[in-house]
């Protein structure tokens, strides 16, 4: 049996399954269809070019997979509940580590909420923060915060040669700061496709970081996690590289082409879900709304602009 176990043989799962493994420890990395991958030892599909090391075993094993006392979830996060939902009677008493990014769009649950309510014997933990996953299968250097109750011995037991980790007891904090700058992020595309230049885009991003740190503390975040790696670090990843898919659909958008089809935008489903979450508690999340209305081609983006620059005037 591995002592830590990866659900979701996305670019992301698979990265962070070869780096725990390249340090020596017995991984599993599940996937829906494991063949290609367990043959060519290779996640070609989602993360080419990366060879497994000896000690990641793929499996299409679910129960096998989920004996493992340490769960690693890297499922786009939209499909995150129906799947513990469907699976609950597996997770019983492991700890369970989310690493997407995003709010559930149907019931605007974050990872934290979503694992404590259909798995109640498992314990949630959080992990978010700078890091492509192209990045983390290259074995380059990065450092992310890890949320749970009680952290440290799963700081120790996840820490790898290439991913340092900070830990932290403020589970919304990091789940958010992860979920929200993913809007933020096709904000900054937008702008930057549509020609609107890079002073405007580090307009939005320290707006959207005001914006970020309104919501989660209204949701009982620490500010100082905002701060943080999954906040402001990842923020200024996602918000500055053609890397993130995020930032390269608000690119696509803010161009007037369509986004690539088949990909993992988290953004798009998290802007409507705290769009709709903070109207509801009249938090002002103007560009999340702003957002919101461009992906759906409510607005046009100088219609978008206009909107953002005659609001009132205010403090900062
Ligand atoms: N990519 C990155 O650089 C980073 C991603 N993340 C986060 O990780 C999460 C996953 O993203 P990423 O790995 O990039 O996604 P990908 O788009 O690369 O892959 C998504 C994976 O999820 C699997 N999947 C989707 N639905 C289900 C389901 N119902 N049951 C089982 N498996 C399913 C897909 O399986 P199949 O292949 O069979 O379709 C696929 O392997 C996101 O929340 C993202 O924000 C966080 C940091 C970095
Ligand atoms: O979260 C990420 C990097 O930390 C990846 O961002 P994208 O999902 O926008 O590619």
């Amino acid at each position: 049996m591995s002592e830590i176990s990866v659900l979701g043989a996305g670019a992301f799962g698979t990265a962070l399954a070869i780096s725990l493994a390249r340090d020596g420890r017995a991984v599993t990395l599940w996937a829906r269809d494991p063949r290609d991958m367990a043959e060519a030892r290779e996640n070609a599909r989602r993360l080419p070019g990366f060879t497994f090391p000896d000690t990641l075993t793929v499996t299409g094993d679910l129960e096998a997979a989920t004996a493992a006392p340490i769960v690693l979830l890297a499922l786009p996060l939209q499909q995150t509940a129906a799947f513990l939902e469907e699976h609950a009677a597996l997770f019983r008493n492991q700890v369970l580590v989310c690493c997407s990014k995003g709010v559930d769009m149907a019931t605007g649950r974050g990872p934290a909420e979503i694992i404590r309510e259909t798995c109640p014997g498992a314990t949630p933990a959080v992990l978010s923060g700078p890091s492509f996953a192209v990045d983390i299968a290259a074995g380059l250097p990065t450092a992310l915060t890890l949320a749970a109750d009680d952290p440290e011995p799963l700081q120790h037991a996840l820490t790898t040669a290439n991913i340092r980790l900070y830990r932290s007891t403020d589970l919304i904090g990091v789940e958010l700061g992860g979920a929200l700058k993913n809007v933020i992020a096709i904000a900054c595309g937008i702008a930057i496709g549509a020609g609107l230049g890079e002073s405007a885009r580090a307009a939005l991003m320290t707006r959207g970081y005001a914006e970020m740190n309104r919501f989660a503390q209204a949701r009982g975040a620490q500010p100082e996690t905002l701060a943080g790696l999954s906040g402001f670090g990842d923020l200024a990843l996602t918000c500055t590289s053609e890397k993130s898919r995020n930032f390269a659909y608000g690119l696509a958008l803010g161009r007037g082409e369509p986004g690539a089809e088949g990909v993992t935008i988290e953004g798009k489903s998290t802007a409507k879900a705290v769009s709709n979450a903070a109207k509801q508690a009249g938090i002002d999340m103007p560009i999340a709304n702003i957002v919101v209305a461009l992906v759906s081609g409510a607005v046009t983006v100088p219609q978008a602009v206009e909107i953002l620059l005659s609001r009132p005037l205010k403090e900062e």
